[in-house]
């Protein structure tokens, strides 16, 4: 009989542990978001920017993750369009660290260093190389398509603990609920903080780059152009604050800075200069990495056998592939276990 695998989540993470599970398995993914609802601040996967950015200060573990996501979406990018995942050259500005930091420079497609005739000034080093640009709520729902062909089904449903799942009888379930692991009152993550982040969207045509620099006190500045014709521009990013106001402070910031970095593209540091979508502030849960990292293990709750996948630091679209094959072996550990009878 074919082993009945049942996830709690539908983003990225919940989706990408889906695609990485054996065909033949009986998959139904439970939310209370789904892909193509309308856009909700805590349906998190739909607010990411998203690209794919090697991330510099990580362990081991997660590079392995961030490089089995950066060659799936690679794939994807060519083999599906319709995704809206894209493949673009990137700009990386370095006002900070040194070059030999850059763990991904011999793993990712055309990567070469800046000579210093290209650094804009006050840079310590730059890089250009070759990544994969997504629009999330285009990406979720065409893979929630995909995921659909194969026998992946979707069902909506809001439970309070994982007990409530129980009774649908399932050989593994997987907890890929982001915030939801702490509220479920069986699991209550401390770890995880919220990670806020504010950007600009503006329309503008023709704009087919990815730009982004960073510095000292968190200076963060990207631009890169969508495949609905915006441009998103970042950003102000805070730790430990889950609020989704937008500041007209950090609107200006973000766009002083884009400013800055590409008088060509943005002539006027003034966002009201612009055709403005608006300001795109999200939210997401993170575990850091002095607790731990992302809390991607078994444990047995209550009689069912879990494999929790939450709490990417370094984002769930850069790592979502990676995370989900781990999620994969976890659960083939379980089925091959001789005692594989519930507990
Ligand atoms: C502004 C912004 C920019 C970002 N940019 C990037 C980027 O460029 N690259 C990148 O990799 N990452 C980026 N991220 C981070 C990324 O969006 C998140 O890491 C990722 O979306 C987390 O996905 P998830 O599937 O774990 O969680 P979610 O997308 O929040 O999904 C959780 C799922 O669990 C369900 N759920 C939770 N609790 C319950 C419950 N009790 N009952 C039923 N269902 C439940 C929800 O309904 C949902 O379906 C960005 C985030 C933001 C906010």
């Amino acid at each position: 009989m074919a082993s009945k695998i049942t996830i709690l989540g539908a983003g990225i993470t919940g989706l990408a542990i889906a695609s990485q599970l054996p065909k033949e398995a009986d998959i139904t993914i439970y939310g209370k978001f789904l892909p193509g609802d309308e856009m909700d601040k805590e349906y998190v996967s739909q607010w990411a920017g998203a690209i794919w950015l090697g991330v510099h200060a990580t362990s081991a573990r997660e590079q392995k993750y961030q490089m089995d996501s950066y060659s799936t979406l690679w794939q994807i990018a060519g083999l599906h369009p319709e995704s809206s995942a894209r493949r673009i050259e990137i700009t990386e500005i370095q006002d900070i660290g040194v070059p030999e930091q850059v763990w991904y420079r011999d793993h990712v497609v055309g990567f070469r260093y800046l000579s210093k005739s290209e650094l804009p000034k006050g840079a310590k080093f730059g890089m250009k190389w070759q990544t994969v640009v997504i629009s999330p709520p285009t990406f979720i729902n065409w893979f929630r398509g995909h995921l659909e062909n194969q026998g992946v089904k979707f069902k909506r449903l809001h439970v309070k603990a994982l007990r409530d799942l129980e009774g649908l009888g399932h050989d593994v379930l997987i907890n890929a609920s982001g915030f939801g692991s702490t509220l479920l009152e069986d699991v209550r993550e401390s770890a995880i903080i919220p990670v806020r982040q504010q950007n600009i969207r503006l329309r503008k045509e023709g704009y087919n780059k990815l730009f982004i620099r960073r510095g000292e006190n968190n200076y963060y500045s990207t631009a890169f152009g969508r495949d609905d014709g915006s441009i998103y521009i970042g950003g102000v990013k805070k730790e430990n604050v889950r609020e989704w106001t937008a500041s007209a402070e950090d609107r200006k910031l973000i766009m002083k800075q884009a400013h800055d970095n590409q008088p060509d593209v943005f002539p006027s540091a003034d966002p009201n200069d612009y055709d403005l979508i608006g300001d795109h502030v999200g939210v997401w849960p993170i575990i850091k990495q002095d607790k731990g990292g992302i809390r991607l293990e078994k444990e047995v709750i209550g009689g069912q056998k879990v494999v929790h996948a939450y709490g990417q630091e370094a984002g769930g679209y850069v790592c979502s592939f990676g995370i989900a094959r781990e999620a994969a072996r976890l659960v083939f550990e379980y089925l091959s276990d001789p005692a594989r009878a519930k507990l």
